[in-house]
């Protein structure tokens, strides 16, 4: 469990993080989205104790990171890649984490065939290891003492597309197992499957948070008839915002039971009814950080400039 209470922290007069508060739960994977510069990895690194905060507090595992007994064991943390020491060798690093952490020597092994690096890439030194490699390095630390938390910075960054996959396998298994996983990215067609839990951040400031299904509920449902154009007015005399699509698709700002009942007192039988999906996720990004994207920011001057 992660708790964020009254997160602030500012550099300056600018605050990166205003006034955050939000839950990682166990059994989870929550998903940590916002654009460039919203104050993501400024909240990570106050977790783990890189960054103190200007108020508020976090708590891991019911402690600040700083109290944890064994950090390294309860809390497995993935910020930056390519901070490894890049004249060691992927085995070097692991091995002086593992006795720094006080565990056998055996754990190295399981974690770099875990994350899949051959006996000769654990051999290279880090310089010469692509991005994907140094993921799957920092994964391994994040792994390596076994911690019921994983806090990851765009862990996905630079994985091939295999590798994306074996990841996300690997944070659901995880998390089924009664870990807690926090993951930024700006991967949001991965975010959009992995995670079960949501908090988008915009200049500082959550925006939007709760579970995935919740949040992309409120994006829309996506319901199929035979005659969408009799669907779509049904809908809209119930007072939904439908939008007529193509194939009798229509996309209406309800949830899917709400849907589902009109249609059915209407008597229209349905081909499909989901919640609407595809392009969901970013859509719902990026309306809801609309005002903190840099690029509306520059239209919104050209605007003001004409
Ligand atoms: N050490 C620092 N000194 C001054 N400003 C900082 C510092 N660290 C972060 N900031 C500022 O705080 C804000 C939030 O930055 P942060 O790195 O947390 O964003 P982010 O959401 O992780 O962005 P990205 O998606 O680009 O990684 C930015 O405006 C950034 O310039």
């Amino acid at each position: 469990m992660i708790t964020v209470e009254s997160l602030s922290k500012s550099y300056g007069s600018h605050a990166a993080v205003d006034d955050v508060t939000f839950i990682a739960a166990p059994g989870r994977v929550t998903g940590f989205l916002g654009p460039n510069g919203a104050g993501k990895s400024t909240t990570m690194r106050v977790m783990v104790g890189l960054t103190p905060p200007s108020s508020g507090d976090v708590h891991v595992l019911g402690r600040r990171f700083e109290d944890l007994p064994d950090p390294g064991r309860e809390v497995g943390v993935l910020l930056d890649a390519s901070a490894q020491h890049a004249g060691r060798t992927g085995r070097e690093i692991l091995t002086i984490a593992a006795l720094t952490m006080g565990l056998p020597r055996s754990r190295v092994d399981a974690m770099l065939e875990r994350v899949s690096l051959t006996p000769d890439e654990a051999g290279r030194r880090v310089r010469n290891y692509s991005l994907g490699m140094r993921q799957r390095l920092g994964i391994a630390t994040a792994l390596l003492g076994d911690p019921e938390v994983l806090i990851l910075d765009e862990p996905a960054n630079g994985l091939d597309p295999a590798g994306i996959r074996w990841m996300r396998d690997l944070l659901r298994g995880f998390a089924d197992d009664g870990g807690t996983v926090l993951l930024s990215s700006h991967l949001l067609h991965e975010i959009e499957v992995i995670a079960d839990d949501l908090v988008v951040i915009g200049n500082g400031r959550i925006v939007a948070q709760g579970t995935k299904d919740e949040l992309l509920a409120s994006a829309g449902t996506l319901v199929r008839a035979a005659d969408g154009t009799a669907l779509a007015a049904a809908l809209q005399a119930a007072g939904i915002t439908a939008t007529p699509s193509s194939g009798g698709a229509v996309l209406a700002e309800s949830d899917l039971t709400t849907v589902g009942t009109v249609a059915f007192d209407a008597g229209i039988a349905l081909l499909e009814l989901r919640a609407a999906d595809g392009a969901r996720l970013e859509e719902m990004f990026l309306s809801l950080t609309a005002d903190t994207q840099r690029e509306s920011v520059q239209h919104r001057t050209e605007g003001a400039a004409a």
